[in-house]
């Protein structure tokens, strides 16, 4: 007698194990709240009187109790009941749910005794017919994450634990994939917010400027544009670089994705690295996660590098390297990840002097000078002023609700005979005050910066034949000597050339500016 039970009790927890294994094959599969009630209601089907009375899930506040899901059999005949009281939120310290919480595995409530004493909601339970409501609080771990109700007349401790820790973990992974879902549809919204912006702001025929000059340069963009050749675009600073750059991009097979750039001159030396070649968690001070560089997001794009004449020569090499096996390692990473860049870089330095002074490699030079295009300065195309000007007007006009149309002769004069060291970008800031310090319906007046006639030091140094890096050199120099040597900080150098202490320290090493420099008496 006792062999046959005991063979009773092995068949039936073989049943149990079998029926366990059947759910978990078919909950691996989910990864929504239909896929999960189908799952349940297909294994309830072979649970012989078994009724899914309520699932509910503990919200974000950790004390809100929401129904997650029920059978909605068990509505009939108790709606009011159900909808007043079963499926709307509660708390997590209503006395039966905060019982279940605290239990260990789970607790049983007999139906009738607690008709007796008077619990309003074992009434529609009753009327199910079924003996016992057996209530489990659903767990990832240590965490509850909500509570599990079911009816029937008899069910195995295993059975139900394996039901609940199924249905745990599907709940967990439901909500990480609907939040993980919001995620992307939010990053979805950003992103073609980003590329309307940008379509907005740049395309084609916002380069204005019609001379022989710049037909040479549209030609040589869109020979370019459709190809993954490297371009270098050099001009001085304003005269449109990153336009360009923008402009190939958005010709190019690659203009759904969005344009990735970085300005080498903008960051501090020692985080040039990981900024384009990413980083792993803790490959420096300071690395909490890992984090991917710009050359990973923009795979499938094109990577614009801005001022890449100032890029530090230890990243140069590694530049060199990622353009020649076309992978990047991330800086403290083992694993090399393939990328499909198309690179745009620019300068408004003169890169092979930069070589001769062994500032730039001569490799790395090669590499990037494959198709260069130059962008003329604004002085050597007079004759697209007019156009710029009015373009700007017409541009900053609308921008600031006025009525400015037209521009008089004389502005144009006053345009057309100033130097433009500052190129397109100080004709448009020029422009864009002028547009708001008129009210009338013609731009009168312009204020272009005049040097005092009387000072001739100060109109040698515009009008010398000194290089640009040389001006901007002895700027700096003639800087730090009246904040008497002071880099960073309040009064320093850095804040009044309105660049971060680090771009000031870097730039001061690359054109060899030492104390001697800045503390001598001349
Ligand atoms: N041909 C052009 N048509 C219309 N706008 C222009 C043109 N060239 C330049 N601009 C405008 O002038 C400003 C400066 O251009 P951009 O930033 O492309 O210059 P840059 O050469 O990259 O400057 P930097 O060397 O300082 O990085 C931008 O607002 C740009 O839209």
């Amino acid at each position: 007698m006792a062999n046959i039970m005991a063979n009773e009790e092995v068949a039936k927890k073989q049943r149990d194990l079998a029926f366990l294994l059947d759910f978990s094959r078919d909950v691996a599969h989910v990864r929504t709240k239909p896929e999960l009630e189908a799952a349940i209601f297909r294994v309830f089907d072979k649970l012989l009187h078994t009724k899914l009375s309520l699932i509910q899930v503990i919200g974000e506040d950790s004390v809100t109790l929401y129904p997650f899901m029920y059978d909605q059999a068990l509505r009939n005949g108790s709606n009011e009941y159900f909808d007043e009281k079963v499926v709307v939120p509660g708390t997590v310290k209503e006395s039966y749910t905060a019982k279940v919480l605290a239990s260990e595995e789970g607790l049983v409530f007999n139906v009738d005794e607690e008709v007796a004493s008077g619990n309003a909601r074992a009434k529609f339970w009753k009327a199910t017919g079924l003996g016992n409501m057996y209530s489990l609080p659903l767990r990832v771990g240590d965490k509850n994450i909500g509570t599990l109700w079911l009816l029937a007349n008899s069910l195995s401790e295993l059975v139900l634990q394996g039901l609940a820790a199924q249905i745990s973990i599907a709940i967990a992974n439901i909500q990480a994939n609907e939040k993980l879902f919001a995620y992307k549809k939010q990053l979805e919204n950003e992103n073609l917010y980003l590329k309307e912006q940008i379509g907005k702001i740049y395309n084609f025929s916002e380069i204005i400027g019609s001379g022989p000059q710049m037909q040479e340069v549209y030609k040589l963009m869109s020979l370019v544009a459709d190809s993954n050749t490297t371009v270098l675009v050099l001009g001085e600073t304003g005269t449109g670089k990153e336009l360009i750059a923008r402009a190939i991009h958005n010709a190019s097979s690659r203009k759904d994705k969005l344009m990735v750039k970085v300005n080498c001159a903008a960051l501090p030396a020692n985080l040039v690295e990981s900024e384009l070649f990413g980083h792993e968690r803790g490959a420096f001070t300071g690395a909490f996660d890992r984090r991917i560089g710009k050359f990973e997001l923009a795979n499938q794009s094109t990577l614009f590098l801005d001022e890449i004449g100032e890029l530090p020569l230890e990243a140069q090499a590694k530049l060199l390297r990622v353009i020649q096996e076309r992978e990047v390692e991330r800086v403290g990473g083992k694993q090399t990840i393939k990328v499909d860049v198309r690179l745009v870089v620019a300068t408004n330095r003169d890169l092979e002097n930069e070589v001769k002074a062994g500032r730039f490699r001569a490799d790395l030079f090669f590499r990037l000078n494959v198709f260069p295009i130059n962008l003329p300065p604004l002085r050597d195309r007079i004759d697209d002023i007019e156009p710029l000007a009015e373009y700007f007007v017409a541009k900053y006009s609308k921008n600031a609700g006025r009525r400015v149309m037209k521009i008089s002769p004389r502005v144009f004069q006053q345009l057309r005979s100033y130097t433009w060291p500052g190129n397109v970008r100080e004709l448009e800031h020029l422009i864009e005050r002028s547009v708001l310090l008129t009210t009338e319906n013609t731009l009168q007046e312009v204020f272009i910066p005049r040097k005092p006639a009387t000072d001739q030091q100060e109109n040698n140094f515009i009008i010398s034949n000194r290089s640009l890096e040389e001006v901007e050199r002895a700027y700096i120099i003639e800087v730090l000597k009246r904040c008497a040597g002071k880099i960073s900080g309040t009064g320093g150098a850095a804040e009044i050339l309105k660049v971060p202490g680090n771009t000031l320290h870097s730039k001061m090493k690359k054109l060899g500016i030492t104390k001697a420099d800045y503390f001598s008496k001349s």
